[in-house]
């Protein structure tokens, strides 16, 4: 099952007198177990097409599948339990909130999902191990950097055993060799994992590693490549 399928999607921003045209007609389908690129230039329309994606915004316009549902169809508690059951997410700012340790970053998302204590400990533990931060378990974000930062955000972004991950500019404020580990990170935990990854980007480490890129231009795909 491709994990999304949009069909001439459109987003226009209204603000008083002026309106923005962000997404004037998307159409795309991503292949399942992938690392998806949307890439463009800045302002071509990538966020706004990663928050539909995620459920976060919904289109004006056009049909939006999310694992197999309609996202129309949903009401707003359903679509929270899609996100917060089916979906990870990964934010250029990494988004992990200051006053939890890394370990109760991770815990965080699955604290709705009725495991027990026990089960939670050891995919928390697990995911911290897989992702290289075990001794930082008890750091909270203001001890850890950038990169540790992001690798925290990745383990919490797979902690509910998600079916697609979203990441949007996962690498833009990291350097360009913790960049580079970090990609990596995403690759190994998504083939283990068998789990579908999209991101928004420019960076072209991240577009060198792509099994499929959709180029995004004035709110158009005007290119897609796929290489896997
Ligand atoms: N909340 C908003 N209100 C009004 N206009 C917006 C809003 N968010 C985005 N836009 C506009 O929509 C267009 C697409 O923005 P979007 O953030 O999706 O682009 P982007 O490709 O992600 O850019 P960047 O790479 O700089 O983050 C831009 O013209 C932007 O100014």
């Amino acid at each position: 099952m491709a994990p999304i399928v949009l069909q001439q999607v459109q987003k226009t921003y209204r603000m008083d007198a002026v309106s923005v045209p962000a997404l004037r007609d998307i159409s795309l389908r991503l292949s399942p177990g992938r690392f998806s690129v949307i890439a463009g230039a800045s302002g071509s329309g990538k966020t706004t097409l990663l928050n539909i994606i995620g459920c976060l915004d919904q289109a004006d316009a056009g049909e939006v599948q999310v694992l197999g549902e309609s996202v129309r169809s949903l009401s707003d508690n359903q679509l929270a339990d899609l996100r917060a059951r089916r979906l990870g997410f990964v934010f250029q700012n990494f988004n992990l909130l200051p006053v939890l340790d890394a370990y109760e970053n991770v815990e965080y998302p699955t604290l709705r999902l009725g495991l027990s204590a026990a089960q939670r400990r050891e995919r928390v533990g697990s995911l911290l191990e897989a992702v290289g931060l075990a001794e930082f378990a008890r750091h909270r974000p203001g001890q850890l950097s950038g990169g540790q930062r992001q690798r925290v955000a990745v383990a919490r972004a797979l902690a509910n055993e998600p079916e697609l991950v979203l990441a949007d500019e996962p690498t833009a404020n990291l350097d360009s060799s913790t960049g580079a580990t970090i990609i990596a990170l995403m690759r190994r935990l998504q083939r283990e994992r068998g789990v579908s990854f999209v991101f928004s980007s420019h960076d072209q480490q991240l577009l060198a590693e792509a099994d499929e890129v959709f180029h995004i231009k004035d709110g158009v795909i005007d290119r897609q490549e796929v290489r896997a």
